[in-house]
This record gives C-alpha cells, sequence and structure tokens, in this order.
C-alpha cells in the first residue's frame, strides 16, 4: 500500500551522546498528512528524534537515515518549535513571527505576509503585543509568538515539542483547537508529556521507552482529532495509555 504524502521514513536510527545510547536500529514511519504525537519519560530521546528528522544532528553522530516519500531528505520541508520559544530579544513580536523573511530573503508574493501574521496573532490573543520585545512577555505569550513563528512556515511537516507546556488550562484548550484545524492535513510530529492532551489531539500516539530506544507502542485513539476530553471513551483510553507509560522506566 503506498504510504500518505509526506510521511517521514526514520530507517535504522541510532544514536548516542558519548556513553549514552539513545536509539538502537530504530526504525518506523511516522503518518503524513495526520498527528504524530510522542510520548515517553523525561530524557528518553524524543527530542533527539525531532532534531535528528529536522536535520540539526551532525550527520557523523547518527547512523540510519531519515528520508521523505520520494526517497529524498526533508531539508526544506520542515518547521520546528522547540522547547524553548528561541526568540530573538531585540525583535518585537511581529518582527519575530516573520523572521523567516528575513533569514531567507523573502519578498513579494513568497513572503509571510504580515496580514497573515497579524491575523494569526490576533487569533492567538496577541494582538496588544505585536510591538513587544519577548522580554516584556510572559512565558506563555513567548511560545504563542513561536508556535506563530512556526505555523507561518507553512510547511508539510512541523515539529512541536511541547507546544502548550506554558500555557494555562483554557488557554491551552484553545491552542489545541487552533493549532488542530491550523495543521489540517499537515504531517505534524508533536511531543508532549500530557496523555490527555496527546489523546485530544492525535491520530497516533507512539509511546518511547527506553533506556535505549529500540522500536515505539503504537496507541490510535478510537474517533478523530481533536477530541472532547469530557467524552467518557477519551477517559478510558487516557487509563488504558496511562498503563502502558506506567511501565516506562525513567532514563538513568
Ligand atoms: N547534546 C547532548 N549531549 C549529550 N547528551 C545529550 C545531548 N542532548 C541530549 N542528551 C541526552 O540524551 C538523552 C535524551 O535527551 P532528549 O532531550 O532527547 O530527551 P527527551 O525525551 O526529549 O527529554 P524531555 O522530555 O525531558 O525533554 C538524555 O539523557 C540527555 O541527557
Amino acid at each position: 500500500m503506498p504510504s500518505p504524502e509526506n510521511s517521514v521514513h526514520i530507517q535504522d536510527l541510532s544514536l548516542s551522546y558519548q556513553e549514552k545510547q539513545v536509539f538502537k536500529n530504530f526504525s518506523h514511519c511516522l503518518k503524513g498528512g495526520k498527528w504524530n504525537v510522542l510520548l515517553g519519560r523525561s530524557g528518553v530521546g524524543k527530542s533527539s528524534l525531532l532534531k535528528a528528522i529536522a536535520g540539526l544532528l551532525s550527520p557523523s553522530s547518527y547512523q540510519g537515515t531519515i528520508k521523505a516519500d520520494d526517497g529524498s531528505i526533508l531539508s526544506g520541508q520542515v518547521s520546528w518549535m522547540t522547547q524553548d520559544a528561541l526568540l530573538l530579544p531585540w525583535l518585537s513580536v511581529l518582527q519575530n513571527v516573520l523572521i523567516g523573511n528575513k533569514l531567507r530573503q523573502l519578498s513579494g508574493t513568497s513572503a509571510i505576509s504580515e496580514t497573515k501574521a497579524k491575523s494569526l496573532l490576533s487569533d492567538l490573543g496577541l494582538v496588544s503585543y505585536l510591538d513587544m520585545k519577548p522580554d516584556n512577555l510572559s512565558g506563555g505569550m513567548r511560545q504563542r509568538t513561536a508556535l506563530a513563528r512556526t505555523l507561518l512556515e507553512d510547511r508539510p511537516i512541523v515539529l512541536l515539542d511541547e507546544p502548550f507546556s506554558a500555557l494555562d488550562a483554557m488557554t491551552r484548550s484553545e491552542m489545541h483547537d487552533l493549532t488542530s484545524h491550523y495543521l489540517t492535513n499537515k504531517t505534524v510530529v508533536m511531543i508532549t508529556h500530557d496523555p490527555l492532551e496527546a489523546l485530544k489531539l492525535a491520530d497516533i500516539v507512539y509511546i518511547l521507552k527506553g533506556p535505549t530506544i529500540t522500536r515505539a507502542e503504537v496507541f490510535i485513539p478510537s474517533s478523530c482529532p481533536p477530541r472532547d476530553t469530557k467524552n467518557q471513551s477519551l477517559l478510558e483510553e487516557h487509563d488504558i495509555l496511562m498503563g502502558q507509560l506506567s511501565d516506562c522506566k525513567a532514563p538513568s
């Protein structure tokens, strides 16, 4: 069966930092056009996997391949939101969100439109902060600014490393719905520590277990995302997922 468009094909990934082996012969296909959500204990290797997909690990630090459907490398197809917002402190919120234009010297129709950026920032509750510098924002506002920057990159593959972790419960819920809507048909790979968040947004949940990851356990929630977190069947699936997570040992 042909794989859906924009899947991420990981083949025989082995990755070590000094003495610690994080991945060993790990192979998986992250499904194209779906929300692929990664769960696992802190330090198991989730961010390392995202870095490898983003092409940010030096090729000499790992073995194996990470390829697109046509066997090409993923370069240019990926946008990545890191755990720390990585905003430039001397630029305003709007300038940070539009930084891609400057970095890639884009102009005219190929540039990210300022109107679109302002509209998204308004949806994210940041319209009053367009001219503010990151140091004057709360952690949650910085995280939403970074989210806006990632969404506006408009790449087919979107990597999100704990994108909602700094948000209060209400804002988080609103951001879930907005991000889910905004990223329809994209290949999303998201890390979260919150199984309920995973169940709200995921098409497929992958549980990564250490101390060295050789495979992922797959959990497929029953209905289509985004799901209502008050739904009884989702709460039952939460119990199942917690059971699967409870036999993950914390990496030493
Ligand atoms: N640049 C590095 N040099 C050395 N060790 C590293 C480096 N980056 C990560 N590690 C180690 O690799 C392991 C996996 O780290 P990684 O950040 O991928 O885990 P994680 O699952 O994303 O953790 P968390 O959920 O806490 O963010 C950890 O033991 C970490 O200390």
